[in-house]
């Protein structure tokens, strides 16, 4: 059996971790005033594995046994709770459908690659014997692009390339490294620290995501302001097609047309499967700071954020939360540490002295990397920035707060689904412009559907990967949903009027969760009807007979 890890069936992360909010005093009144419930009362409990009935394997012997010679006995599984970890990703609907045991197609075999030429194997023999075959990273994903189509007919085999994670070489001199797509966060970054280097990519999901899933869904980390998103990052790749490999050298720029690089880039395994890539790394750097301000209002915040994207500091990291997101991060704060001293102490009142509305504020995180006096230079001009739109330094002890945070807030999606509450998120990315217009438009739509369902529903949202004309926009929602109606059908009335406002308003369908299935709806809007027929096409010429996770990325109306 293959040792690779996987995270729990039924939600993030692995077992035996969770969110609690036992140390987080301010946590149950916030909830219950913004959603209604009751943290007081017990809350629910995930299925056991027994109460899910998974369909049984339909791997036929031929394939079976082509798939076993190509990797090995043991890396080829049939077994009922690897095959449904492969089902689903992490999305809201998924979670929702895979605790509900709503499982009307599962991969029939899991395959565990050790090399490409194993890679090559399995997509060949795949192909010939006209199965699907759906490549899986970590499982991560937030848009429904590896879950296999309800009414496949064929067999489905998820080829997963936890096996193949290894940093292989590192080219010092061009700041270079070739690292294999099965390669988790921490996998990679510890491969690559241990020679003084780092990629610097850090999604939220960095401890359950790997290198091919990044490149695939056109990922980006919360360092991006400096480090790029993954299209930046990656410069060349090995992709696996039926018979052959597309071999992308790592180049800085090329002048060689449309770029091949680009179409794997989001391709969410459409294209082939990436086996490795090579991508820019840089050494570690020697300091890394991150300071946290306070804003009077969110008007000021974007004015601030936007002015800091053209100004002659490089921050690694730009982010401001608005008011409600600035009363949830208040809200998880464990009773000793406190967001600091200053903020517990009295800070909002002399704050409120000074004539700021209270209800307004709204907490910014600046990150700083490199050397002492580039790290002092940068602060300075941004700290007149922060101070000319009102702004002022809360310091260091909140910015670490930020740090340690991070990877525990997705937890909370579990936690609220046990006690039958929706929580999720939609992001979108605009122009400098535009961006106040989609926040003002998003969050009066989503307030509207919460009002149309008649439930209390709480939006929130930060600003953050900040680039030269614009930004993007991270909402948060949260809300029990009506217990007369369909549990998920409530959740995609909000998430849809929520996608269709960033549209409207002039932003894109997903700044970095990529296009999936729950995204492809739009993709006609944002791309233009004529641009879908370019990536139709694309696609078609690559696979005619829809093998490679059919059903992704485009609309359904636009498959073959
Ligand atoms: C709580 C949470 C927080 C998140 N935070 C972020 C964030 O900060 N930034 C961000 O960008 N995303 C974030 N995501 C989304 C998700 O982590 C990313 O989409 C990630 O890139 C998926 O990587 P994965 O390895 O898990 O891919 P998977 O989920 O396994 O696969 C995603 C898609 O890529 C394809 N694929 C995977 N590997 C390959 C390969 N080797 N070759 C070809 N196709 C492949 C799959 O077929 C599928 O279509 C978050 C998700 C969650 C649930």
């Amino acid at each position: 059996m293959t040792d690779v890890e996987h995270q729990k069936w039924w939600g993030w992360g692995v077992e035996g971790i969770a969110f609690h909010h036992e140390d987080k005093p301010a946590f149950a009144g916030f909830v219950l005033d913004k959603v209604g419930i009751d943290l007081t009362q017990p809350g629910g409990e995930p299925p056991t594995f027994d109460e899910i009935d998974v369909p049984a394997s339909r791997l036929g012997d031929d394939l079976g046994a082509q798939l076993r010679a190509a990797v090995g006995d043991h890396q080829v599984s049939t077994d009922d709770m690897l095959r449904v970890v492969h089902t689903y990703g992490k999305g809201m609907r998924d979670l929702v459908r895979v605790r509900a045991g709503d499982l009307p197609r599962v991969p029939d075999a899991v395959v565990y690659p050790a090399n490409e030429d194993e890679v090559r194997a399995v997509v060949d023999a795949v192909v010939a014997a006209d199965a699907v075959l759906i490549p899986f990273g970590g499982g991560s994903n937030i848009s429904g692009s590896l879950t296999p189509q309800p009414h496949e007919e064929r067999t489905v085999i998820s080829l997963d390339l936890g096996r193949m994670n290894r940093v292989l070489e590192i080219d010092e001199s061009s700041g270079l490294a070739r690292i294999q797509a099965g390669g988790l966060g921490p996998d990679i970054e510890e491969q690559l620290t241990t020679r003084g280097w780092t990629m610097g990519h850090q999604p939220d999901s960095f401890k359950h995501s790997t290198l091919g899933g990044w490149i695939a869904t056109r990922s980006s980390g919360m360092q991006s302001d400096k480090y790029g998103d993954i299209a930046d990052i990656t410069r060349g790749m090995r992709v696996v097609l039926p018979g052959k490999v597309v071999e992308l050298r790592p180049l800085p720029s090329t002048s060689t047309g449309p770029s091949v690089r680009e179409m794997i880039i989001g391709s969410e395994g459409r294209l082939g499967v990436v086996t490795e890539a090579w991508v820019n790394v840089h050494r570690v750097p020697e300091n890394r700071d991150v300071i946290a301000y306070l804003f009077p209002n969110w008007a000021a915040g974007l004015a601030a954020m936007a002015e800091i994207s053209t100004s002659d500091a490089a921050p690694t990291i730009t982010r401001v939360s608005d008011a409600n997101e600035t009363t949830f991060s208040l809200a998880t704060r464990k009773a000793s540490k406190g967001i600091s001293g200053k903020v517990g102490e009295g800070l909002f009142e002399v704050l409120r002295r000074r004539g700021w509305d209270l209800e307004k504020v709204c907490l910014s995180y600046i990150g700083y990397e490199g050397g002492t006096a580039k790290i002092r230079a940068e602060k300075s001009v941004v700290g007149k920035i922060i101070g000319k739109h009102g702004g002022i330094r809360l310091g260091r002890g909140p910015g670490s707060l930020y740090d340690q945070k991070k990877f525990d807030t997705p937890y909370i999606r579990d936690f609220l689904l046990d006690r039958g509450a929706i929580g999720d998120v939609s992001e979108t990315a605009a122009p400098w412009s535009k961006l106040g217009q989609v926040y003002t438009t998003t969050v009066r739509a989503a307030r509207a559907k919460f009002a149309e369902l008649g439930v209390p529903g709480f939006i929130m949202c930060h600003l953050s990967h900040s680039y030269h004309s614009g930004a993007c926009l991270y909402f948060t929602f949260a809300f029990p949903p009506n217990a007369d109606d369909d549990f998920l059908g409530q959740y995609d009335a909000v998430k849809t009027v929520i996608q269709q406002s960033f549209i409207d308003a002039g932003g894109t369908l997903s700044h970095h969760h990529g296009v999936g299935t729950d995204h492809a709806p739009w993709l006609e809007q944002d791309i233009s009807e004529a641009g879908t027929d370019l990536m139709v096409g694309l696609l078609r010429a690559a696979d005619p007979g829809r093998n490679l996770n059919p059903g992704t990325l485009i609309p359904d109306h636009r498959e073959w």
